[in-house]
């Protein structure tokens, strides 16, 4: 029987599209235009996966992910967003999303990741990762799909000097039995650090258990972490072990720590204190012998500062702490996992691309990486994916990453107070200070008049971030006559991405 596939997207058209697309590879596809729509269709039907536009007109990508995951915890639900929205849609991918695919979609891409979401168990919200002694586990963070053994896993070491201080960190503070706290931002690699101190502890057989404190609801994180009895509360239909108790005789990274609930920080002060913890409507207290590791995106001492986080738990975590900066500000590292990422990215698609041309290096090494680790592999799985030669070039890159340098504003002695005239000034949105401008590539009168509004394109663009649909708005075209002018823009300069749906 064909695989059940609902199409969550309030764009009509590209729905149909995806419709199409997807009965042509032999799934039954159905399509729902807005989130409410989405949920009432779920009442009476049971989806193989999920394919969910990540901004609705009437629900965000969280609210409707939280929603579904409460309906159907196993379908898997593989979100759609934006180049822009990457950030944003790792996060939400933490709440049990199991992988996202980034616009303009390309079929192959899409069928891959379909296909691969099929085939794996999705992940479930309260993230528990089994003991990988051998191997990294990484990927998607705390969710644990049970899969080991593929080279997605391994554990690279980067060469810049700020990796080498960190790695110099884990072999230091990996044997002992002292709590950390890996500060960093989204993607950095920390939970790959705490599975390393883990790996180099005597604990090492034992479990390690990733939880992402901040996908924890007041209600349930009491639960979560430390288990409850039958009947305990209204829902609590069985037994449940927590994560700590899971942990126990190994490790728990507690992920995104400033976002635990002011009064779970009170229990859990109490199980670092005593080493005891009672399940939740449980009267035996359960010894417990857990490293405790936590992770932060933001500094514990300013959440403490602010009445977010109890200075007592912070002083007890605060045994050793590794800074791990963001991957822009670690150059040497960036091509040694571009490296990584596209010999795995090989692997799975069966592809022997071997590296990239000069200039795509170049563009790695300028561009900010806002999702730091993880958005440098999004990339460099979508280039391999669309590469057609020995190596990736420039067209395979996204049109923002590559473009990026473009859109550096020259601030050296640039008067930035005025900004450029352009048809969108009364906009409402902040103005933007000049930059350099492009090289002109085409000649010709009808070549600049394209570089000029190629410009007022990118301001657009960068304007609102990224998002197409808003930078169209912005210039007064619909988004298809975007599209179409960037498509137009690239074709000019050799740039262009195939087989788009
Ligand atoms: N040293 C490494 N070797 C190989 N892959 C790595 C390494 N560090 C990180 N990665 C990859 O980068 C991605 C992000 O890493 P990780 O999940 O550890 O980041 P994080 O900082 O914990 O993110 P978040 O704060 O969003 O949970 C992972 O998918 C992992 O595959």
């Amino acid at each position: 029987m064909a695989e059940k596939i609902l199409i969550i997207d309030d764009d009509k058209d590209m729905c149909l599209v995806l419709k199409r697309f997807l009965s042509k590879h032999g799934f039954e596809a159905i399509e729902a235009n807005s989130g409410k729509k989405a949920l009432e269709i779920l009442e009476g039907t049971n989806p193989d996966l999920i394919l969910c536009d990540f901004k609705l007109e009437d629900m965000d990508g969280t609210t409707i992910l939280k929603n579904i995951k409460d309906k159907l915890p196993a379908v898997p639900v593989i979100i759609i967003t934006g180049y822009s929205n990457i950030k944003t849609a790792v996060e939400v991918m933490r709440l049990g999303a199991i992988d996202y695919v980034t616009k303009p979609l390309l079929p192959d891409e899409i069928l891959i990741t379909i296909k691969r979401a099929l085939k794996e168990p999705a992940p479930v919200v309260t993230q528990v990762a089994p003991a990988n002694t051998e191997e990294y586990n990484g990927s998607r963070t705390q969710v644990s799909n049970g899969k080991k053994g593929d080279s997605n896993q391994i554990y690279i070491f980067g060469n810049s000097p700020d990796f080498k201080n960190i790695l110099n960190q884990i072999d230091l503070v990996g044997p002992t039995n002292y709590s950390v706290i890996i500060y960093g931002e989204s993607g950095s690699g920390k939970e790959a650090i705490a599975q390393e101190i883990h790996k180099r502890s005597k604990r090492s057989d034992k479990p390690f258990i990733a939880i992402d404190c901040g996908a924890l609801s007041k209600e349930l994180a009491g639960s979560e972490l430390f288990g409850h009895e039958k009947g305990s509360f209204t829902g609590a239909v069985g037994q449940k072990i927590g994560s700590f108790e899971l942990a126990n005789g190994g490790t728990i990274l507690l992920d995104e720590i400033a976002n635990l609930p002011y009064d779970v920080q009170v229990s859990l002060l109490r199980v670092t204190q005593e080493r005891k913890m009672k399940r939740v409507g449980g009267t035996k207290d359960i010894d417990l012998d857990v490293r405790i590791i936590v992770a932060s995106n933001e500094k514990l001492w300013d959440a403490c500062r602010n009445g977010k986080f109890r200075e007592d738990l912070y002083h007890r975590f605060n045994e050793f702490q590794i800074n791990v900066p963001p991957l822009r500000e670690r150059k040497n590292d960036v091509m040694i996992f571009a490296n990584h990422f596209l010999n795995i990215t090989n692997q799975e698609l069966g592809k022997n691309v071997k590296g990239f041309t000069p200039e795509v290096e170049t563009i790695f090494q300028n561009y900010v990486w806002h999702g730091n680790l993880r958005e440098l592999k999004n990339v460099i799985k979508r280039a391999t994916l669309l590469a057609d030669g020995d190596v990736i070039d420039v067209k395979s890159i996204p049109f923002e990453v590559s473009n990026y340098t473009k859109l550096q504003f020259d601030n050296s002695g640039a008067d930035t107070s005025a900004p450029i005239a352009s048809p969108y000034m009364d906009s409402g949105l902040p103005p933007t200070p000049s930059y350099t401008r492009p090289i002109i590539k085409e000649t010709g009168l009808k070549g600049a008049g394209i570089d000029a509004e190629y410009e007022i394109i990118l301001e657009a663009l960068k304007r609102v971030n990224f998002n197409k649909s808003k930078a169209a708005k912005l210039l007064k075209i619909d988004r298809k006559t975007l599209y179409n002018k960037i498509k137009q823009y690239k074709e000019l300069n050799n740039i262009e991405f195939h087989h788009e749906v």
